[in-house]
């Protein structure tokens, strides 16, 4: 997968990444090999991510402190985990030019949405957003830039936002080869807990049944891992601190889908213990055909509409 060749200009002046992990790394890499920004501007916690950014060159300013990093920017994007994007706004709030426009990618919005409300200030644009893009690897070195290409990028700007800032912030997302679509926070939370959330809840629980079972030692779980199991460890190895956030910050609409889940799941035990073997079939057709669909449109990460039905 490669990118569109370089613009002929940059669309923004100067681009601040505060976060340099998987997420911040994609876009300055994407930002770069693009053209897309005058000044390429990048700030990290942790000093050592600091200086492998700067052995990367992934930004033209490793800046020292968030204050630095923002000063004179034109558009902020947070890439630090969901819990920490509070803190991070505080810090910035009062170095940021007025009408900075200031987003995140944050796998949760509501929680994000007010984290940021609470501390920045009145005179810049709020255009919170989530490109559901991503792997199970973090840190600079795991970002690549073709990681948001023909993947969908979500907006979710609160209501009054102004429309042209929300319009810089998509065409930022389309030259970086994303799709853009706008949605309001509750329902992003709600659609990605059925699509990601409780995806990676089931992975992670999964594995970690298999390795408490005591007939599963670990070398077994490596050994015989070739087929299914081995997507659910995929999914498992994915960033603790930042899947830790994700629960904490959307725990209402995880909640309400795993309701839903729970009840599935006793409904095919039931079918399993009375050997009703049509329900399980006709499930499995079922679903069966929404992969087909999904690779048929070529949108690996679409949300299915499961339409289960409960008995
Ligand atoms: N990993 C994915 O698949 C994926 C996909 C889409 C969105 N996201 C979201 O993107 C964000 C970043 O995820 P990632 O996978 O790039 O994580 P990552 O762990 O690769 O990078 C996060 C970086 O943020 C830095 N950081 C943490 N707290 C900080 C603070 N207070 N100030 C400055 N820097 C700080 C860390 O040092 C780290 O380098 C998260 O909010 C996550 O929910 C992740
Ligand atoms: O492909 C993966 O490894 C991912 O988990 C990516 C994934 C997802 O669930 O689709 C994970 C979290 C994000 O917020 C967006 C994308």
């Amino acid at each position: 997968m490669v990118l569109d060749p370089p613009l002929s200009a940059p669309i923004i002046g100067r681009l601040t990444i505060i976060g340099v992990g998987l997420i911040g790394s994609s876009i300055l890499r994407a930002a770069k090999a693009r053209g897309l920004a005058g000044t390429l501007v990048a700030y990290d916690g942790a000093e050592a991510v600091r200086d492998r950014a700067l052995a990367l060159g992934l930004a033209d300013l490793v800046a020292a402190t968030p204050e630095r990093a923002v000063r004179d920017a034109d558009i902020v994007i947070l890439c630090v985990p969901v819990g920490a994007m509070g803190a991070v706004a505080a810090a910035i709030a009062p170095h940021l030019k007025p009408d900075a426009i200031v987003s995140d990618v944050g796998s949760v919005k509501g929680a994000v949405v007010s984290a940021l409300r609470a501390h920045l200030p009145a005179n810049v644009h709020i255009v919170p957003g989530h490109p559901v893009a991503g792997t199970e690897y973090s840190g600079p070195d795991a970002g690549f830039a073709a990681l948001f290409k023909n993947r969908w990028s979500i907006l979710t700007p609160p209501e009054g936002t102004d429309p042209a800032a929300v319009q810089r912030l998509a065409a930022l997302w389309t030259a970086m080869g994303a799709n853009v679509e706008t949605m309001t926070p509750e329902h992003h939370d709600l659609v990605l807990a059925i699509t990601s959330h409780v995806p990676h809840l089931i992975a992670y629980n999964i594995v970690g049944t298999a390795a408490d079972l005591e007939a599963v030692t670990q070398s077994e779980v490596i050994k015989y891992s070739a087929g299914g199991f081995r997507d659910f460890t995929r999914i498992a190895a994915s960033d603790p601190t930042m899947w830790r956030d994700v629960f904490l910050n959307n725990r209402e609409a995880v909640i309400e889908v795993l309701g839903r889940f729970t009840e599935d799941l006793i409904a095919l035990q039931r079918a399993i213990r009375w050997a009703e073997g049509d329900k399980l079939f006709d499930l499995f057709t079922r679903t069966r055909a929404i992969r087909r669909s999904i690779i048929e449109i070529g949108q690996e990460t679409a949300a299915p509409d499961f339409g289960r039905t409960h008995d």
